[in-house]
C-alpha cells in the first residue's frame, strides 16, 4: 500500500527515488486537489497497486515509475548468478507489464531496464541492481530534457494572448518535471505569452478538473475549468486558437490514444478550424503499432463511472457500463505531433518514421 511520508519538496514532482532511504516517492495524485501527500513505496506490488490505481498516472511519469519498480522488484533477489537474476527480472519486468496497457511508455520503459540489464552481463548481481537503480533514475531525469524540448518546440506554434484548450492532464505530474502539452504553457508563462488555458474536466475521473486545473492554478496561470461538454461553445465562442493534449500512445499512422473524449475535442478542433496538436515523447511513438486499431484501449472498473468518486452513487445499482479509459483520434485530424526531436507533421507514416533514423 505505500506509507504515507512528508516531503519538503518545493517543486512538485511525481515520482523520485529517495536515495538515502532506497524507496520511491510518489505523489498520490488521487487525493488531489484537497491533499497534497507522498507515498513512500519501499515494493514492487505497491508500485503496481499505485499505477493500477491512478496514484501516478500520466504516461511519462507511469514510464518512470515501472522503471523504479523494476529496480525495487530485483533487488530483493536472492540469485547469486547474472543467469538466476535475469529469471527473476523477466519475472517482475511480465508482473510490471499487466499495471496498465495503454500508455506505451511502460512497455518502453520496462525494455530499457532489460535492455540495462543485459549490457551488465558479466557483473555480480549487487552489480547489476544497482545498475537498474542508475538506468531508472536515468530514465527520470531525462524526462524533463525531453519535456523541456517539446516546450520550446509547442511554444514555437502559439501566439500571445492565445486562448488554448487541453483535455485530462499532461502537465508537471504525468512526467517527471513540465509536462507535454502543458510545457509550452509554462514555457509561455515565463515569456510572457498570457495564455487562457481552457482546462476539460474530463470525465469521469477529473484528471482535468482534479490535476490540470489545480496544476496550472498553482502555476498561476490564468485557466477557466469547463465541463467535457462545453468545449464546443468555447471554440464558437472565438476563445480557443490552438488545443494541446498529451497522449498515451502514437501508432506509426499517426493515430494517437489518449484519455477518452480526446477525439471527440479533435472532431470540434477540425470544425472549427482550429490547430489540434499532440504533444508526445518519442517514449510515446509505437512503430510497432501500424495504427489506432492495434493500440490496446483500457477498460476501467464500473465503479469509477457510477460512485467511486462519489459521496453518493451517482447512478443507479446495477446498471451497465462501458467505461473506455482512453479512445484514439484518427491522425488526420491531427495538425501536427510535437516531439522533442522536433515537429512532425502529416504524412505521418513517413514523418515518423524519420524521425527514429
Ligand atoms: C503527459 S501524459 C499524457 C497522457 O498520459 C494523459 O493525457 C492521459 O491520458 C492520462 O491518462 P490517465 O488515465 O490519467 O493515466
Amino acid at each position: 500500500m505505500g506509507k504515507t511520508v512528508d516531503t519538503n519538496q518545493s517543486v512538485i514532482q511525481s515520482v523520485v527515488l529517495a536515495d538515502e532511504k532506497d524507496s520511491i516517492i510518489l505523489l498520490d495524485q488521487t487525493l488531489l486537489p484537497n491533499e497534497k501527500r507522498f507515498l513512500e513505496i519501499k515494493e514492487m506490488k505497491d508500485l503496481w497497486e499505485a499505477i493500477y490505481e491512478l496514484k501516478v498516472r500520466g504516461a511519462p511519469a507511469i514510464g518512470i515509475a515501472a522503471a523504479f519498480g523494476v529496480y525495487l522488484g530485483t533487488k530483493v533477489s536472492k540469485a547469486e548468478t547474472f543467469e538466476a537474476l535475469y529469471e527473476d527480472f523477466k519475472r517482475v519486468k511480465e508482473y510490471l507489464a499487466t499495471s496498465r496497457p495503454t500508455a506505451v511508455n511502460l512497455f518502453w520503459a520496462l525494455d530499457r531496464m532489460e535492455a540495462r540489464f543485459k549490457r551488465e552481463t558479466g557483473k555480480t548481481p549487487q552489480e547489476i541492481k544497482q545498475a537498474l537503480k542508475e538506468e531508472a533514475e536515468k530514465i527520470r531525469v531525462e524526462d524533463e530534457k525531453v519535456c523541456e524540448a517539446i516546450g520550446s518546440y509547442g511554444l514555437s506554434l502559439l501566439q500571445p494572448g492565445w486562448g488554448i484548450l487541453t483535455h485530462c492532464n499532461a502537465g508537471t505530474i504525468a512526467t517527471a518535471k513540465f509536462g507535454t502539452a502543458l510545457a509550452p504553457i509554462y514555457l509561455g508563462k515565463a515569456q510572457g505569452y498570457n495564455f487562457k488555458v481552457y482546462a476539460d474536466e474530463t470525465r469521469p475521473l477529473l484528471q482535468g478538473a482534479r490535476l490540470t486545473a489545480w496544476e496550472l492554478k498553482e502555476a498561476d496561470v490564468d485557466v477557466t475549468l469547463i465541463c467535457d461538454n462545453m468545449a464546443s461553445i468555447v471554440m464558437q465562442e472565438g476563445k480557443v486558437q490552438a488545443v494541446l493534449v498529451g497522449c498515451d500512445r502514437v501508432a506509426a499512422n499517426g493515430d494517437a490514444a489518449n484519455k477518452i473524449g480526446t477525439s471527440g475535442v479533435a472532431i470540434l478542433a477540425k470544425y472549427y478550424g482550429i490547430p489540434f496538436y499532440v504533444c508526445a515523447p518519442m517514449s510515446t511513438i509505437d512503430m510497432g503499432c501500424k495504427t489506432g486499431k492495434d493500440i490496446h484501449i483500457e477498460l476501467r472498473p464500473d465503479e469509477e463511472i457510477t460512485s467511486k468518486w462519489y459521496v453518493q452513487p451517482m447512478a443507479p445499482a446495477g446498471v451497465k457500463t462501458y467505461n473506455p479509459s482512453f479512445d484514439v483520434t484518427p491522425g488526420d485530424l491531427i495538425t501536427a505531433i510535437i516531439t522533442e526531436k522536433g515537429i512532425v507533421y502529416p504524412p505521418y507514416q513517413e514523418n515518423l518514421a524519420a524521425i527514429f533514423k
